[in-house]
């Protein structure tokens, strides 16, 4: 069976094209710096030359078609028509409570569609994929994996947040946490690489994108996670301001009259390392301007990487030790510039990265110091992979 799976990022749209008989990988593309300029393109075909289209790419409405369209490319795609796809995954960042991936009918659009205010920037764009694929597969099964489903088995102390009870069970406020399906990979593929069960090590996961979001794993699942109700807390991020005091919401809406719509545009698409440094959401940009001298460039950085620290600190101490830490996800795989800065005076916690190891991009590698207490690896993730073995069960389960 053929399975194609997309997946909207924030920045990005991804997709793979999977043929499920031994999992091979039939084309993989990429749009990327979705809304800023730059802006691609990138299609590789399996056993072809890749594809590339320039072009501004402002939403990802847009970006969702182009993908499409370059599978069935005369030159460079690799199906004749869309009939040839068994089935979609779709990943969905926000799912609420839903525990697990489900078979896509009216009423799990719907329950996306209510999400949509809990995460602006993704499930949106998500239900634009599933309509898109709706139009012109309107007889092909599509399946959705939730993000949030990884995050569902944290102890309640860890997904509680400190106000009434009452108002939280009313409107369902909890840390729901994200990138669920990519720190679950990355722990299973460290683990691998290890070579000990997932359920015997403690690991820290750093999923670091253009959303970024580290979590802490103990007995195979999510014990603790930076996100919260939404995908705007935690870590610094490229547009979303992470963690701030709770006051300054009420603060500016006073001083400024700022609706809640505006503070939720400030905090989601104005505020990061864009609203920081007044140069970019792209790290790839940010690291450019600090090597040009440029202050609010190299102020953005560093609160990132203070911000990351402080988590994986936090996470040792609720963890009581740790085995094994992971860098993922398009900064966290291709920044050794990061890496570096995060792990620096870590030894205390045992962490220590070999600087030589740690200039790989975008692969697979163990990047520890010798002699250090914990094993540091650098994995690609690979949530649409994740997402085709889910969408290929449910299917299969009818
Ligand atoms: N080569 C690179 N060097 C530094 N940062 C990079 C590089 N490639 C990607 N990034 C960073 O990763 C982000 C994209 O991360 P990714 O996880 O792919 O996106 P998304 O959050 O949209 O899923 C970019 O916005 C950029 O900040
Ligand atoms: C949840 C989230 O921020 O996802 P992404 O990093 O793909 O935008
Ligand atoms: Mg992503």
């Amino acid at each position: 069976m053929k399975i194609l799976v997309l997946n909207c990022g924030s920045s990005s749209v991804k997709y793979q094209l999977f043929d499920m008989a031994g999992e091979t990988v039939l084309a993989r593309g990429l749009v990327e710096r979705i809304g800023i300029s730059g802006s691609v393109l990138t299609h590789r075909p399996a056993g072809k030359d890749k594809l590339v289209r320039e072009a501004e790419i402002p939403d990802h409405k847009v970006a969702i078609r182009l993908c499409l369209e370059a599978l069935t490319d005369s030159h460079y795609g690799v199906i004749k028509d869309y009939n040839e796809l068994g089935a979609v995954g779709h990943r969905i960042v926000h799912g609420g409570t839903f525990p697990h991936s489900v078979l896509v009918d009216a009423s799990t659009k719907k329950a996306i569609g209510e999400l949509e205010a809990l995460a602006p920037l993704h499930n949106g764009p998500a239900l634009r994929g599933i309509e898109a694929c709706e139009a012109i597969l309107p007889h092909t099964p599509q399946v959705t994996v939730f993000d949030t489903a990884f995050h569902q088995g944290m102890p309640d102390y860890a997904y509680t947040y400190s106000l009434p009870y009452e108002l939280c069970q009313k409107y369902l406020i909890r840390r729901y946490g994200a990138h669920g399906t990519s720190h679950q990979y990355v722990a299973l593929r460290a683990a691998a690489l290890v070579g000990r069960p997932l359920a015997e090590l403690k690991m820290i996961t750093c999923h670091l994108g253009n959303g970024s979001s580290i979590t802490a794993i103990k007995n195979a699942k999510s014990y603790d996670t930076s996100m919260g109700f939404t995908p705007l807390a935690g870590l610094t991020m490229g547009t979303r301001c992470g963690d701030i005091d709770p006051a300054i919401v009420t603060f500016l809406m006073e001083k400024e009259g700022y609706t809640p719509a505006d503070m939720d545009r400030l905090m989601n698409r104005q505020s990061g390392v864009l609203g920081v440094s007044g140069v970019s959401s792209d790290f790839r940009d940010i690291e450019a301007a600090m090597a040009a001298g440029n202050e609010r460039a190299r102020l953005a950085w560093d609160i990132f990487v203070h911000t990351a620290k402080k988590y994986i600190g936090a996470y040792v101490a609720v963890l009581n030790g740790l085995d094994v830490l992971v860098f993922t996800a398009g900064l966290g795989e291709n920044s050794p510039e990061a890496r570096e800065a995060i792990c620096r005076d870590m030894d205390y916690l045992g962490i220590k990265i070999d600087p030589e190891e740690n200039r790989v991009r975008g692969q697979e590698k163990e990047i520890t110091a010798p002699g250090a207490r914990v094993r540091t690896f650098v994995i690609p993730t690979n949530e649409e992979l994740m997402i085709a073995r889910e969408t290929m069960a449910l299917v299969q389960a009818g």
